[in-house]
């Protein structure tokens, strides 16, 4: 029998879209979102469509309540398999045009729910030897030029958190990837012109992408970059700093 997939913000875009693709695999669902009557509908299409069991967890992950409702049904839940963290927000505008309270909300969504409900699956994985953590990240995270830094610093931490997990986690079978998509058309885009969202990536292609990615077991999936050997400079570049670390004085141009 195909395990349990549970995908965070599934209710549309990227997560909806992870949903309809696993349950084509033949595994059953448990879909987390605040839009329960989103998450029915694409429930009882992907059910009549497939077959596959789905089960529906209405919470909001930035608040402590429903995120432990979500946490306790991953530790428990044997049949699940596979965690997809995919809920996430942006937040547009300046950091100076930014209120605490929306970075708080921001940061509560796209950093700790992500570390969270890692946190509560992967002692569990890592017993049985087996599981994939997937982490919806964004190639923001890497480029502070574009401007968005609560959340391409969100971003960050999922990329570097799954990094992490992978070097802890692979050795005890447990599978971790971060998908690094560029700007897919969704309705995180909401307000963002007609011109603009015809330019973005279509969201199927990002996840049969992301798929890919995961099917090779890859660790990090960057669908848009055309030469991955990019991405092995950027860590031989990265990797060849970690030996400095360890160094007890300052480099020569810090001493007067
Ligand atoms: N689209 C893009 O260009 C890119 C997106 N990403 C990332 O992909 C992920 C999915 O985004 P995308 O599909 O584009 O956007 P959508 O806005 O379409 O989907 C976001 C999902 O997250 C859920 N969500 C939002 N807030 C909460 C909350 N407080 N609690 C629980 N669920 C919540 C939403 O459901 P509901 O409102 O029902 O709660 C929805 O299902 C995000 O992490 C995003 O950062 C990364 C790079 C590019
Ligand atoms: C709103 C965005 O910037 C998007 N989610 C992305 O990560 O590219």
């Amino acid at each position: 029998m195909a395990s349990t997939v549970l995908v965070t913000g599934a209710s549309s875009g990227i997560g909806a879209t992870y949903a309809d693709r696993f349950a084509r695999r033949g595994h059953n669902l448990v879909l987390v979102a605040r839009n329960a009557a989103r998450l029915e509908a694409l429930a009882s299409r992907l059910t009549q469509d497939t077959g596959v069991t789905i089960d529906i967890l209405q919470g909001d992950l930035t608040r402590p309540d429903d995120l432990e409702a979500v946490e306790a049904r991953l530790r428990e839940d044997t049949r699940i398999e596979v965690l997809v963290n995919n809920a996430g927000a942006a937040l547009s505008g300046s950091f100076i045009g930014q209120t605490p309270r929306d970075v708080g909300r921001l940061i509560a969504l796209n950093t700790t729910a992500v570390a969270c409900l890692a946190s509560a699956v992967a002692p569990r994985f890592a017993a049985a030897g087996a599981g994939a953590i997937v982490n919806v990240s964004s190639v923001v995270g890497l480029a502070p030029e574009f401007g968005m830094s609560v959340y391409g610093a969100t971003k960050a931490f999922v990329t570097f958190l799954s990094q992490s997990l992978a070097l802890e986690l692979g050795p005890r079978g447990v599978y971790v990837q971060a998908v690094l998509p560029s700007a897919t058309r969704t309705d995180i885009w909401d307000g963002v012109d007609a011109a603009r969202l015809a330019s973005m990536m279509d969201v199927g292609t990002l996840v049969d992408a992301a798929l890919v990615g995961f099917d090779r077991r890859e660790a990090i999936t960057l669908p848009v970059l055309t030469d991955a050997a990019r991405w092995d400079d950027y860590e031989a570049a990265r990797k060849a700093m970690v030996p400095d670390f360890a160094c007890s004085q300052p480099a020569a141009r810090y001493q007067g």
